[in-house]
């Protein structure tokens, strides 16, 4: 979407309505009344913006302005409903937004063949479902609502509860989709001391299986039999729609208990309410229907041992500040004719994200097929090679990365990737020294990942010799980094990783360009690529000082792309310990402090987490420090300075002297101070810092 849209523009918002609710809170900005908080600006722009909680029948107000709307900005709490027969009548439509995750509610198919751009805002509300996930869990698990229910009615009756009631310790609980939202369920069940499995199309990585613990099961078939636990955590897509049908729910385990805040419609209804009426689910909880909201007669809000709820899970008032912040980014710029942020896209220039598409190839390997690549280069056993062998050593058998093929025809080459540790030496490092720089400008990428591996080799094993040629090695490192080929980018990244540990402080002057590719890389490539990326960037801050990279990091911080924000916060979060307690003071505590609040509000979670653990270290090295570290302020005040009396300066009162009030009382609140917002939107008092002085 490159070209400038600068005139007027109607704008229709389908929310829900919050009718007395409405101004309760001034931050519920996802209802009718509130219309995301966007109508002044939208109106100051001279755009028309109408909303409307009638989304349905040929007479709504929604089928009023669809001939003429340029954009439907809709949340899949009151999905507007966009058919192909919509679609056809809507002949200004450009845009589709979707004020949160989840935007089946559109004939996607159609929007990419109309020429419509469909987009979400990515990660907005995924922490407030994760956490509504566990809450179900345990809800179903300890048999909760009868209890409940028991209260309401006057009841009291302890056996008509406990004789299914369940501790969540040690069940296996299986996760169907481990994306976004799956894994942060998987690290939130972690410390519950369950066995954690998860099926997906991709398999995460090793640092994320081993932080959660989960393992990959790669055949759902296989998975479904062991869990006592399921939760649904895909999009609702071709592939997934009516996934969980009888013969799918006849897998699981007798009594199985199942969350899906997904989407109602992964699910075939009357299966359900079979399964669960026979005793084979033995509990079923969720806030996804369909079609929403539900009839009255929906079978689901009739059958036993259920524990649903409307659709709320993803529209938390925390969630609803996320995603009218993301929308309205994203109407900005698509006035400015600028490009969204990547991943918020689900149909653009007529294609569909890879998960909603009929054509999505199955998990990626560890190894990357080139199936493309033509014989003729065949006869370059590239393993041989990057393992710094000589080229005609017969391949191990398990590494067969060549098919032999006639002349001419096309081959499979696969690419093999060597840990640091199993690199050997070069046999004649003068040699290499001499025709690396060429090899990593090859026009060949084999030719190229040959030359990446000789750099991590000689990074290594010579490491003083290649000094001098790093001048002219890291850019065509960089170089190599936004090839369009994969393997040379992971090998790039690999490079990357072994120069950081080899040459640390010596590429400061080189860094800049490096750092905004594996952050660009980290955040938005095959994940095979991104997982490189992503330790590279750790190899950068465990062995690049801290003072030289937090100020390149910090203006990362503010990129307009949120993931590469999040990358660069989390390499923030690892570097301000490195500091140590004189570092921070040196580098100065205010700058450190005001870097890590601005990400607070931040729309990624990842941000928001990797600030709050920089601040918690900031505020433990200001509360030991002090009153060795003064704020400016304090220090300029020379009635303080000369009287050895003076209150000591609490963090409480340092944030507030260096930060805006609301910053202020969003880092107390990160670091256990005051200012805990009660759901009534009363302030109460948390414990003080003064008191730990
Ligand atoms: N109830 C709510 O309020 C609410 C809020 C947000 C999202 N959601 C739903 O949750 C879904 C997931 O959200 P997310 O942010 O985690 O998305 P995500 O894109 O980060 O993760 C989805 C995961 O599902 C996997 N997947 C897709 N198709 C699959 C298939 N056929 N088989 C196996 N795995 C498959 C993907 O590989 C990916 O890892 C959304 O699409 C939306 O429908 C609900």
């Amino acid at each position: 979407m490159t070209q400038k849209i600068s005139d007027s523009k109607k704008i229709v918002g389908v929310f829900y309505k919050a009718n007395e609710y409405a101004s309760k809170n001034p931050n519920f900005l996802g209802c009718v009344e509130n219309a995301l908080g966007i109508r002044n600006w939208l109106e100051s722009l001279g755009h028309h913006y109408i909303v409307t909680d009638d989304k349905e029948g040929p007479d709504c107000e929604l089928e009023k302005h669809i001939p003429d709307l340029h954009v439907l900005i809709s949340t899949p709490f009151h999905p507007a409903y966009v058919t192909a027969e919509r679609i056809k009548k809507a002949k200004n439509l450009q845009l589709l937004l979707t004020a949160g995750i989840g935007s089946d509610h559109i004939d996607l198919q159609a929007a990419a063949a109309a020429g419509l751009t469909v987009a979400e805002v990515t990660g907005s509300n995924v922490v407030s479902v994760a956490e509504d996930e566990l809450m179900r869990i345990l809800i179903l698990m300890r048999n909760f609502v009868p209890g409940y229910n028991q209260v309401v009615n006057g009841e009291w009756n302890v056996a008509g509860i406990a004789y299914r009631a369940y501790d969540l310790e040690g069940k296996t609980v299986g996760t169907v989709g481990a994306g976004r939202i799956g894994k942060l369920l998987l690290q939130r069940l972690k410390p519950f001391g369950c066995n954690l499995l998860y099926h997906d199309r991709l398999q995460m990585g090793p640092e994320m299986e081993k932080e959660t613990g989960a393992k990959y099961v790669e055949s759902l078939d296989e998975m479904l039999p062991k869990c006592d636990v399921v939760v649904v955590n895909t999009p609702l897509t071709e592939k997934t729609r009516g996934m969980f049908n009888k013969e799918m729910i006849g897998k699981m385990k007798k009594g199985v208990l199942i969350v899906n805040n997904a989407r109602g419609a992964i699910m075939d209804r009357q299966a359900v309410v079979e399964a669960v009426e026979s005793g084979h689910i033995g509990g079923y909880s969720g806030d996804v229907w369909d079609p929403q909201p539900a009839p009255k007669d929906h079978p689901w809000r009739y059958m036993p041992n259920q524990a649903m709820t409307p659709h709320i899970s993803g529209t938390t008032i925390d969630a609803q500040l996320r995603y009218a912040a993301g929308t309205k980014d994203m109407l900005e710029k698509y006035f400015k004719g600028e490009d969204f942020p990547a991943q918020n896209y689900i149909v653009k220039d007529g294609e569909l994200a890879p998960q909603y598409s009929l054509q999505d190839s199955s998990p990626l390997p560890v190894t990357e097929k080139m199936s493309e690549y033509k014989a003729s280069l065949t006869n370059k056993p590239c393993v041989g090679k990057m393992n710094g062998k000589s080229e005609d050593k017969p391949l191990p058998s398990s590494l067969a990365l060549e098919t032999e093929k006639p002349e001419g025809e096309k081959a499979t080459v696969e690419v093999e990737y060597i840990e640091s540790e199993n690199l050997n030496d070069v046999e004649d490092a003068d040699a290499v020294l001499k025709s690396v720089l060429a090899g990593l400008d090859s026009k060949d990428w084999v030719s190229v990942c040959d030359a990446l591996n000789n750099v991590r080799r000689l990074s290594i094993f010579h490491k003083d010799a290649m000094l001098h040629m790093l001048e002219k090695v890291i850019p065509l490192v960089v170089k190599s980094l936004k090839n369009p080929r994969s393997a040379v980018c992971k090998t790039a990244c690999m490079t990357s990783a072994d120069i950081f540990c080899a040459y640390n402080d010596h590429i400061t002057d080189l860094l800049d360009s490096l750092l905004t590719q594996l952050l660009l890389k980290s955040s938005q490539d095959k994940r095979f690529v991104c997982e490189s990326a992503d330790k590279a960037l750790t190899s950068m801050t465990s062995y690049v000082s801290p003072t030289l990279l937090l100020p390149k990091l910090q203006p990362c911080l503010k990129n307009r792309n949120p993931r590469i924000r999040a990358k660069a916060s989390l390499c923030f979060s690892r570097s301000v310990p490195r500091l140590g307690v004189e570092g921070i003071k040196e580098y100065g505590i205010d700058e450190l402090v005001q870097a890590a609040a601005s990400q607070l509000s931040d729309q990624l979670p990842e941000s928001r987490e990797a600030a709050r653990t920089v601040l918690l270290e900031l505020q433990t090295v200001y509360e030991k420090a002090h009153p060795l570290i003064k704020p400016d302020t304090a220090s300029s005040s020379p009635e303080e300075e000369h009287n050895p009396e003076a209150e000591p300066i609490t963090w409480e009162i340092f944030c507030q002297s260096k930060l805006s009030a609301l910053s202020a009382q969003a880092v107390l609140r990160v670091t256990n101070v005051v200012a805990v917002t009660t759901r009534d939107g009363l302030v109460t008092t948390g414990s003080s810092s003064s008191s730990q002085l």
